[in-house]
């Protein structure tokens, strides 16, 4: 259902994606692996429209959508949140939510838009926090709301950019619980994640970044075990 193709970004100099290709099937979860600077983010800012690339095709379900602004490319159903956390500061929890389900790909208004941001709510732990507003919140809270933002649009896409990051280890298998049932709702995922445990818990499969390259896309546990996966991640550990 998602396929990037040649995918390449320049940011002046530097290439920090550089031809990348794959595809998605539909209700997939695929990780996307790889050092911190290798391009992941903005492979994920590609998908969603949040960048401009400079070369390569980026189809949903055949239909292109590389070069079409963010919003259009969220009515199409592609949801997503972000590495650091973006909600609107003066609104309610819930207003938060609305906002997603306005601009979604099947738009409600109303009543019915209440329930479903209710729902979403509900639905990753904020239930009854829907008049809140967003500065109440702790980390993890806020990070729920994102997601229950994406969630709401009932999106046929999802990109989680290190999304679980923070959460401590209770709170990580309840999020992994929560990715499995969107998962089992229908969603594709692709999930951009540093925590291995989320990555073997979730991803059958995973295609790994190195220096804005695909360098691996098979099975998890091949891929992990891959000699040339092993070395970015020991290379760029070594750098830091
Ligand atoms: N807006 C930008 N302008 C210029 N350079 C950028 C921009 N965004 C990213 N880069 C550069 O592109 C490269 C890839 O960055 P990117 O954030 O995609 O990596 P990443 O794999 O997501 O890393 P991390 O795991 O640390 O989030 C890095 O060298 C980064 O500095």
């Amino acid at each position: 259902m998602l396929e990037v193709r040649n995918l390449t970004k320049r940011f002046g100099g530097l290439l920090a994606v550089n031809n990348v290709s794959f595809h998605l099937k539909t209700g997939e979860v695929v990780g996307l692996l790889g050092p911190n600077g290798s391009g992941k983010s903005t492979v994920m800012n590609l998908i969603s429209g949040a960048l401009m690339r400079s070369a390569g095709e980026v189809r949903v379900d055949g239909q292109r959508i590389d070069g079409e602004p963010a919003h259009r490319i969220a009515r199409r159903g592609v949801a997503r949140t972000f590495q650091l956390v973006r909600l609107a500061p003066s609104l309610s929890l819930r207003e938060n939510v609305l906002l997603s389900v306005a601009f979604g790909p099947e738009p409600l208004w109303g009543a019915d838009a209440v329930r479903r941001a209710d729902a979403a709510l509900d639905r990753v732990g904020l239930g009854g926090m829907g008049d809140r507003r967003v500065p109440d919140l702790n980390y993890i809270d806020q990070k729920r709301l994102e997601l229950a933002r994406a969630i709401a649009t009932r999106p046929r896409l999802l990109l989680l950019d290190e999304w679980m990051a923070g959460l401590n280890p209770t709170e990580l298998k309840t999020a992994i619980d929560l990715i499995a049932s969107v998962r089992d709702g229908g969603t594709t995922i692709l999930l951009v994640e540093h925590i291995m445990e989320a990555v073997r818990a979730l991803c059958p499969r995973c295609i790994v970044m190195q220096a804005g390259v695909r360098i691996a896309d098979g099975p998890t546990a091949e891929v992990l075990a891959d000699p040339q996966v092993i070395d970015a991640y020991l290379g760029g550990a070594a750098h830091v």
